[in-house]
């Protein structure tokens, strides 16, 4: 049976729904009761992946960034982050400065979240109007393929968005870890901030400001093995809604690649490393100068393979346009339109993920 969520889910505020997508059976579940067992909706196009150009050669060339040199104001490590962000989208950051201990733990707690039998789980199960807790997002219709994981999904930030119905009891320990993870992600995407305003040709603390408070949702994704691997996709390619996202990932086993070079570039794990990328506010802040990349998550035959995205957006009535400082006369024409970013966040939540085509939405019509 599924159930309707109000606002104040936690009982005591107004909380706002993003999207809804139609419930699927769980990944997981396929997979542990035949492992043999691939469903045709999961199966893409042959050409659709197989012809795809894998380019693991490349994967060194994804920048690094150490956020204890950009922190003090480091010149040539702001001029790198420049660099990552047009050139990439995409980056490492080492020397964050989160203890390893908090890392794992959040791992370690997302693991024990998915290794709960299925009855449990279910009890945090998305509602039919809302993307919060256990499910799948962007399914919105049945004929549409699906992607071969699981997802948990948290609003964390403000914490008056919490719905506490969606907060595990258990395992005990998951609260406290997620929230100590949680404020760390966010102290470092306020302090990658920081730099891109400078770069962005504002003041340091401008584009914090701008997002009014951040509003900041974790997904945890869950990617069972596959048999078939090569058939499946993990995450469909897409691009982030969010301003940023920090991700965390699995240290041992690589499933995440990035569109670059004209193929696909695996993201190697750095141990206790983070991933961030550009989501598309900062494209449409920068007027495009960088650019929110089109990513995907492939799976494998032997290991399942974990991440949690932090996404780090504006609240919901924060207009998105390009900064008066990325635009200038004939030059450099406004590429996008102003728009509420609550609008923009919603309708690209009611479309299947199709690489950047949601972007269209924000983009004036001669680009
Ligand atoms: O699992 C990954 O590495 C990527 C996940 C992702 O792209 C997302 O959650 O938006
Ligand atoms: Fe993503």
């Amino acid at each position: 049976m599924e159930v309707e969520v109000g606002n104040g889910g936690n009982g005591e505020e107004e909380v706002p729904n993003w999207g809804t997508s139609l419930p699927v059976e769980s990944v997981q579940e396929i997979v542990r009761k035949d492992p043999f067992n691939v469903p045709e909706k999961y199966i893409h196009d042959l050409d659709c992946i197989q012809n795809d150009v894998v380019l693991p050669q490349l994967s060194s060339d994804i920048p690094v960034i150490d956020l204890s040199l950009l922190s003090v104001g480091d010149e040539v490590e702001l001029q790198k982050l420049d660099m990552a962000c047009s050139d990439w989208g995409f980056f490492q950051i080492i020397n964050h400065g989160i203890e390893g201990q908090i890392l794992q733990e959040v791992k370690d707690i997302a693991a024990k979240f998915f290794e709960l039998p299925i009855e449990e789980k279910k009890k945090y199960s998305m509602a039919s109007n809302d993307v919060q807790g256990y499910g799948q997002v962007y399914v919105v219709s049945e004929e549409q393929k699906l992607d071969w994981a699981d997802l948990f999904i948290l609003v964390v930030y403000p914490t008056k968005f919490r719905k506490s119905i969606f907060w595990p009891t258990s395992p005990p320990e998951f609260i406290k870890a997620i929230e100590e993870y949680s404020s760390e992600a966010n102290r470092v995407a306020k302090e990658l901030f920081s730099s891109l305003s400078i770069l962005l040709g504002m003041e340091k603390d401008s584009l914090l400001k701008l997002h009014d408070e951040v509003m900041q949702a974790m997904r945890i994704n869950f990617y069972p093995t596959c048999s078939m691997p090569d058939k499946v996709v993990g995450v469909s390619p897409h691009s982030d809604t969010s301003t940023l996202t920090v991700l965390l990932q699995d240290d041992e086993v690589t499933g995440l690649q990035i569109r670059h070079s004209g193929g696909w570039i695996p993201v190697k794990p750095i141990p206790n490393a983070l991933v961030v990328n550009v989501g598309d506010v900062i494209e449409v802040l920068s007027n495009g100068k960088y650019k929110s990349i089109e990513h995907r998550a492939m799976t494998n035959e032997s290991k399942v393979r974990m991440s949690i995205a932090s996404f780090i957006c504006p609240q919901d009535d924060v207009q998105i346009e390009p900064l008066d400082t990325m635009v200038d006369g004939a030059e450099n024409m406004p590429r996008y339109k102003r728009m509420r970013y609550g609008d923009y966040l919603r309708y690209s939540l009611k479309t299947k993920m199709d690489g950047k085509s949601h972007t269209n939405l924000i983009k004036l019509e001669d680009e």
